[in-house]
């Protein structure tokens, strides 16, 4: 299971600030996923093209097995990872942004501002979590249940998760 976590931030790239939002994404995942994973590491600049083409050759060159992106999901003019994520993806998956912003709206009112979304580019499957630090556990908590039953349908590799913390569901089993 390969995973890369891409943060996608001006000004992390900048290292105007320590990146927060990639570390918080890893330390999940290891407390979740009981299978063996390697995670890369990714921080890029905000921005459509930057974006849309790291995407892109994480997907098809590099085969990741899953990215999550981490940044640029709000409405400032810079915020462009939606619309990247989107215009690579072979299918959305609505409900997972749906879903996140249910559950962020229990913490904050400004939930709404995340157009976070989700996908499938071939057997990669793609997750956007907001750019704030705070808002990967509530987020990755609320969709993960799902993850290991998408890769298997997608062809990606095999994934299950430490019941403990957070059951996966695969219908029929
Ligand atoms: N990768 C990150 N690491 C640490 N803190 C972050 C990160 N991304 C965002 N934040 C925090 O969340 C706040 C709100 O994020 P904001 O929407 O302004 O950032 P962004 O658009 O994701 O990133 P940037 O503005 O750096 O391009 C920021 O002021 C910052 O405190
Ligand atoms: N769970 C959760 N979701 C959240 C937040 C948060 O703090 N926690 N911040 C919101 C805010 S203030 C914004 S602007 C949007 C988009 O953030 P981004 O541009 O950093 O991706 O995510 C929203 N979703």
């Amino acid at each position: 299971m390969r995973i890369a976590i891409l943060t996608i931030s001006d000004r992390a790239s900048r290292g105007e600030y320590e990146d927060r939002g990639g570390p918080a994404v890893e330390a999940w995942l290891m407390r979740t996923v009981s299978t063996h994973m390697r995670i890369d590491r990714i921080i890029i600049p905000d921005g459509f093209e930057t974006t849309r083409d790291t995407l892109i050759e994480l997907s098809d060159a590099k085969a990741y097995d899953m990215i999550l992106t981490t940044g640029g999901t709000g409405p400032a003019p810079r915020d462009l990872t939606p619309e990247a994520t989107q215009s690579v993806l072979t299918k959305e998956l609505p409900g997972f942004g749906e879903l996140m912003r249910k559950a962020s709206l229990d913490y904050v009112a400004t939930a709404i501002l995340s157009r976070q979304t989700a996908g499938v580019r071939g057997k990669t499957f793609i997750l956007n979590l907001p750019g704030s630090p705070a808002s990967i556990d509530v987020c990755l908590t609320a969709v993960f249940a799902a993850v290991p039953y998408c890769l298997d349908l997608i062809g990606a590799a095999f994934v299950d998760t430490d019941p403990n913390v957070l059951k996966a569901h695969r219908p029929g089993r």
